[in-house]
């Protein structure tokens, strides 16, 4: 076994990237047995053996990614499928290599695999074909009708039969179920107030209905009096504070349930940022996801093969961390067929819900105290949780049918981290950044049944890839806090759940889109005197205003040409064009396109609303208004034309300093296209972040005002 091992390995030197380990927990045994599998202890089994190995025992088994003792790889279990294409591996032994014992029927499996054995179908992340699902049902009496009956011949030891008429109904009903859950939801939870936000008297500034949210944003007018905004948006659902994780769980992941069965692979996400409720919503859901798992495995696809199994790690700072396995560092690879595999990763096989949990539990403290800022460092990771389903029918080792993935993110703000002094805090800020934009990306382009997923834009996308390939589904939930505290980054979750569901409409019209990015308003706005230094000048263009008026007067054009060119632009254009030149499909080019538009679309908006302020601007000269009346018009419009030039000076600021990042990230210099897109994407943010909406509000507030002033004294 160990020379097996040992050749394995060597011959592994290509195939390393395959290797991933689990314990097994046996579906029909006394607990005991369990924890002497899960721990590679079965041979102790029948001993007197007593002791029930603790969770922790897991790792000393789990650990020995490169090989330890007792380490065996499993496609030296392979050994009989010469003649199937599932298993076709070219260093499979001959049956006779393996013990009788092992070659039984199905039902060893699992004592062919000790946690320490590499195994190497889990990396089949190609799911088991449909033509292969098929080809197994049996015409057996139905447990439910309204159920699909699948069955191995494992149970009767006959070849499998043609499903009779019924089955194939059921099957494509099936098929219709499946078809008929949303490939994209995005929910929005909103947590009550809690102590601390009580404490400080902040408000509850969400209002939230079925599928709507409206956040209440108080603002200062140009003379300092407070007015509230308000910002609609509408999701698939809305969770308000009474909603118990019951019924997130209702609305999220249990219509997703029943088709990982179906050669599905669906992923459930919390966004957030810090405190808004993200693990509080994430961590039940995997449980009772597992609890309705194994009903359904244990009723309507009884006896039919299907085996459940839970890893669960940790993304930190790029890395990736296994939570089962003390934090052992991982590594990802790419294989040839460019699947993507996490060497080492522990895969848990389970069959009851109380080893669920433990596992969940080990996982989560392992989170948590895995780091020495504990909650702090938690919101700066992300966790993975995932439950494959696998289905091992004839004898065969176990085949992937369906997995679900859930992430609770790192606290979206983070990603805002960039303008942080330390260095590592930057980094990690940039790859958090990173990851959420690459996620967004991916969903998006998931949804438009886009050739070309840029899942390699982050660490985050890459794990996932498998689940953005093939029959998909995804859940997003947003979560957010109620004070008026967290407004700004409340209004930034709203913003990113609204452009990944507008996104996700396939043929959204462009106004959608554009509406979505236009969301993106207010984030930039900030105090003029933060902003500008202290040589901050306004070139004089031409005297607009009355001598006897007392105000600096402005060079509009120059500050729409800043618009137009911000710093960066001419270097984003540069880098888009020799991109192109690698860029590997048309949809690359259409995302860039697409984007471009958003920003042109943008522009002209803005350039527009400068008319409008420009005319407002002429007719008051033109009215002559005396004294007060025409001060306070033009406090106003200096106000605004400041917050315009404010808005600039931070979008070059920003530009400058991504730039900086970007630089020393070396991405200006690859040529991955996805890069170029986290580029563009931030461009596009930074520009249509210049706050054109407080002009256009502006101008049109002046514009009511002026109808009703008389234009001469
Ligand atoms: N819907 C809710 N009902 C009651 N309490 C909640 C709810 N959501 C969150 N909380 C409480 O708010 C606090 C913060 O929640 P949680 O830790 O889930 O935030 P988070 O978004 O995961 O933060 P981080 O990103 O830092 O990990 C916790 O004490 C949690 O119990």
């Amino acid at each position: 076994m160990n020379g097996m091992g040992r050749q394995g390995l060597r011959s592994g030197a290509t195939a390393v990237h395959h290797q991933r380990q689990y314990s097994d927990n046996f579906l029909d045994t006394s607990s005991n047995c369990r924890w002497l599998q899960s721990a590679g202890l079965q041979h102790l089994q029948n001993s007197s053996a007593s002791s029930i190995p603790s969770l922790q025992d897991y790792k000393f088994h789990g650990g020995g990614g490169g090989g330890g003792q007792g380490i065996m790889y499993r496609n030296a279990q392979r050994s009989f499928n010469g003649t199937n294409e599932f298993y076709a591996e070219p260093t499979t032994p001959p049956i006779s290599s393996r013990p009788s014992t092992q070659r039984k029927n199905g039902e060893d499996f699992p004592n062919d695999f000790s946690p320490g054995l590499l195994d190497l179908q889990s990396f089949d992340t190609e799911l088991l074909p449909e033509v292969g699902l098929l080809s197994f049902l049996v015409s057996k009496p139905k447990l439910d009708d309204s159920e699909p009956y699948i069955s191995t011949n494992n149970q009767t030891g006959r070849a499998p039969v043609l499903p009779d008429n019924n089955l194939l109904k059921s099957f494509a009903a099936d098929k219709e179920k499946n078809s008929s859950v949303a490939k994209i939801k995005v929910v929005v939870r909103k947590r009550p107030l809690n102590k601390k936000e009580l404490a400080k008297n902040e408000e509850d500034i969400i209002e939230t209905h079925s599928n709507s949210v409206t956040v209440h944003e108080t603002k200062l007018k140009v003379d300092l009096t407070e007015y509230v905004e308000k910002h609609e948006f509408v999701f698939d659902a809305v969770l308000n504070e009474e909603v118990s994780n019951d019924e997130v769980y209702r609305e999220t992941v249990e219509p997703i349930v029943p088709i990982i069965f179906e050669r599905t692979k669906a992923t459930c996400f919390a966004y957030g940022q810090t405190g808004s409720g993200k693990t509080y919503t994430m961590k039940p859901l995997p449980l009772k996801a597992s609890r309705d798992i194994l009903r359904l495995m244990h009723h309507t696809y009884r006896n039919q093969g299907f085996q459940l199994f839970v890893s669960f790690f940790e993304i930190y700072g790029g890395k990736l961390f296994d939570l089962l396995s003390d934090r052992k560092k991982l590594c990802m690879r790419e294989d040839g067929k460019q699947q993507v595999c996490i060497v080492g990763l522990h895969e848990y096989k389970v069959s009851d819900v109380e080893t669920i949990k433990d596992l969940i539990e080990k996982g989560n403290a392992t989170r948590s105290t895995g780091t020495t800022g504990a909650n702090e460092e938690s919101s700066r990771s992300h966790a993975i949780l995932q439950l494959a389903i696998k289905r091992s029918f004839d004898g065969k080792p176990p085949r992937p049918v369906g997995k679900l993935s859930f992430i609770d993110l790192a606290g979206s703000e983070r990603g805002a981290d960039t303008t942080d002094n330390d260095k590592q805090t930057r980094m990690e800020g940039a790859e958090i950044n990173k990851s959420l934009l690459a996620l967004k990306e991916c969903i998006r382009a998931l949804d438009n049944d886009k050739s070309h997923i840029p899942f390699r834009g982050s660490k985050l996308t890459e794990v996932l890839r498998d689940s953005f390939v093939g029959n998909s589904r995804t859940v997003m939930i947003s979560c957010i806090s109620p004070s008026s505290g967290s407004c700004e980054h409340t209004l930034n979750t709203l913003r990113y759940a609204d452009r990944v569901k507008s996104l996700s409409k396939g043929n959204a019209p462009k106004k959608d889109i554009l509406s979505s990015a236009l969301n993106l308003k207010e984030s930039t706005t900030m105090a003029l005197s933060s902003v500008l230094p202290a040589t901050y000048s306004y070139e004089q263009e031409k005297p607009i205003w009355k001598e006897n008026v007392k105000v600096e007067s402005y060079n509009l054009s120059i500050s729409e040409d800043k618009i137009r060119k911000p710093n960066g632009w001419t270097n984003w254009k540069d880098l888009l064009k020799s991109d192109d030149k690698n860029s590997h499909s048309d949809d690359l080019n259409a995302l860039l396109q697409e984007e471009q538009d958003l920003v042109n679309a943008h522009r002209k908006q803005v350039e527009e609303t400068m008319n409008i302020v420009r005319e407002e601007m002429d007719l008051l000269v033109e009215a002559d208004q005396p004294g007060n009346q025409l001060d306070n018009y033009i406090t106003r419009l200096n106000a605004i034309l400041s917050q315009k030039a404010a808005g600039i000076l931070q979008l070059q600021n920003r530009l400058a300093h991504f730039q900086k990042l970007l630089k020393e990230h070396n991405i200006l210099a690859s040529s991955s296209s996805f890069q170029l897109l986290y580029k563009v994407e931030l461009i596009m943010e930074l520009v249509t972040g210049c706050d054109a909406s407080v002009l256009l509000d502006a101008a049109k507030g002046l514009k009511t005002e002026k109808d009703s002033t008389p234009t001469k004294v």
